[in-house]
C-alpha cells in the first residue's frame, strides 16, 4: 500500500482558509466534499483530517496524524511536546490580559484576587504563578470578551489581533502574555518514507512562502544612474540590466522583499528611476 502523510487541519475557523490556501499553492489538490472529514489528494500522497483546532495537538502527539497546522497558542495550552517544522506566518495574534476600559491599571497587581475569564486556563495559570499573582481563573469556551460586561468576571485573558473585539466590549489590553502564529508541527518519529514526503512538502511550502514575501520589480533608469541604483537593489544574485531601445536608458530588474521595496522606493525615484513595475512571483526556488 502506498505510504501517505496524514495532516490534521482545522475543519473551519481562522486557520482553515490559510492552511488550505498554502497547500493549494504548494500544488497539492484535495477532493473535499461537504461534510467530509477525511480527504485525500489526487496528486500528492497525503490525507487530510479535518478537526477542531483544540484536538490537533493531541492527534499529532498520538501519531494519529503525522503533521498538523495549529496556532502556537493552542499548542502551548495543550502542552504536548511537538516539533515545530515551520513557522507559517499567518493567523498572527497575541494572548493578552484585558480589563474594563474605565478601570485604572496599576500593573499586574491589579489582578490580585480578581476573577479572570479565559479559554486558555493553562497558559494563564502558569503566567500568574510565575508572576506570583493569586487570581481566580474562570474557564469559558468562547465569547470571552462578554464576561466583564455581564458580571461573569472582572477581567479577561484572550486572543487579540486588531483589538476591535476589545473596543466593542469596552475593554482595554493591558498585558501581552504570548504572541502566536500558525505552526506546521510534527510528532516524534516519522518513518523514513514519511519524512521524505514531509521534506518534499516543506520544499514546496518554502518556495511558496519565499515567493509570497518577494516581488519582481522592473524600472527604467538613465545609464549614468545604473550603478547607484544597482547598489541599493538586492536581487537573487544581482540585478539584471538590459539596454532599452531608447539610447541612454536601461531596464533594471530585481527580486526584492516587499517590505524592503517600500523602504527604498523614495531613493529609487530620487535617483531617476521611472516606470516602476512590481510583479507578483508565483514560486521561488532558492
Ligand atoms: N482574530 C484573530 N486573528 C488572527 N488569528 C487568530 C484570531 N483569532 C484566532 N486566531 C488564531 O486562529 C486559531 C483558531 O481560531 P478560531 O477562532 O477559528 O478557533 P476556534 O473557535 O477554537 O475553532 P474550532 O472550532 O476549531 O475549535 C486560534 O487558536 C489562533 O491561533
Ligand atoms: O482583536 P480582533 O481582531 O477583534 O480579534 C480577536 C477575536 O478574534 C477571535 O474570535 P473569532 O472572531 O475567531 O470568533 P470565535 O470566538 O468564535 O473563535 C478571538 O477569540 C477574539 O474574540
Ligand atoms: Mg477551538
Amino acid at each position: 500500500m502506498e505510504t501517505k502523510l496524514r495532516i490534521a487541519l482545522q475543519k473551519k475557523g481562522r486557520l482553515n482558509e490559510d492552511s488550505m490556501k498554502l497547500l493549494k499553492e504548494a500544488g497539492i489538490k484535495f477532493n473535499v466534499g461537504s461534510g467530509k472529514l477525511v480527504a485525500s489528494s489526487p496528486n500528492f500522497p497525503i490525507e487530510v483530517l479535518f478537526l477542531r483546532d483544540d484536538d490537533i495537538p493531541q492527534t499529532v502527539a498520538d501519531d494519529v496524524a503525522d503533521i498538523g497546522i495549529v496556532g502556537e497558542n493552542e499548542m502551548a495550552e495543550k502542552g504536548f511536546d511537538l516539533n515545530i517544522v515551520k513557522r507559517l506566518g499567518f493567523s498572527k495574534c497575541r494572548l493578552s490580559l484585558a480589563i474594563p476600559k474605565a478601570d485604572e491599571y496599576t500593573g499586574l497587581d491589579y489582578f490580585k484576587d480578581k476573577k479572570v475569564a479565559t479559554s486558555y486556563p493553562v497558559i494563564l495559570e502558569k503566567f500568574f504563578k510565575e508572576q506570583n499573582i493569586n487570581a481566580e481563573i474562570h474557564e469559558i469556551a468562547g465569547s470571552v470578551e462578554i464576561a466583564p460586561g455581564i458580571g461573569l468576571a472582572d477581567a479577561i485573558f484572550d486572543i487579540v489581533s486588531s483589538g476591535s473585539t476589545l473596543v466593542a466590549n469596552r475593554l482595554k489590553e493591558v498585558k501581552v502574555v504570548m504572541k502566536s502564529e500558525a505552526l506546521l508541527v510534527s510528532g516524534s518519529g516519522l518513518s523514513a518514507e514519511k519524512q521524505a514526503l514531509l521534506d518534499e512538502m516543506l520544499f514546496r511550502i518554502n518556495s511558496v512562502m519565499a515567493a509570497n514575501s518577494n516581488k519582481y520589480i522592473l524600472m527604467n533608469v538613465p545609464n549614468d544612474k545604473v550603478e547607484e541604483i544597482v547598489k541599493i537593489l538586492p536581487g537573487m544574485k544581482s540585478p539584471t540590466v538590459l539596454p532599452l531601445a531608447e539610447k541612454g536608458w536601461s531596464s533594471v530588474h530585481s527580486v526584492i522583499q516587499e517590505k524592503k521595496f517600500w523602504e527604498i522606493i523614495g531613493q529609487l525615484k530620487a535617483l531617476g528611476a521611472e516606470g516602476l513595475l512590481v510583479v507578483p512571483i508565483e514560486k521561488m526556488i532558492l
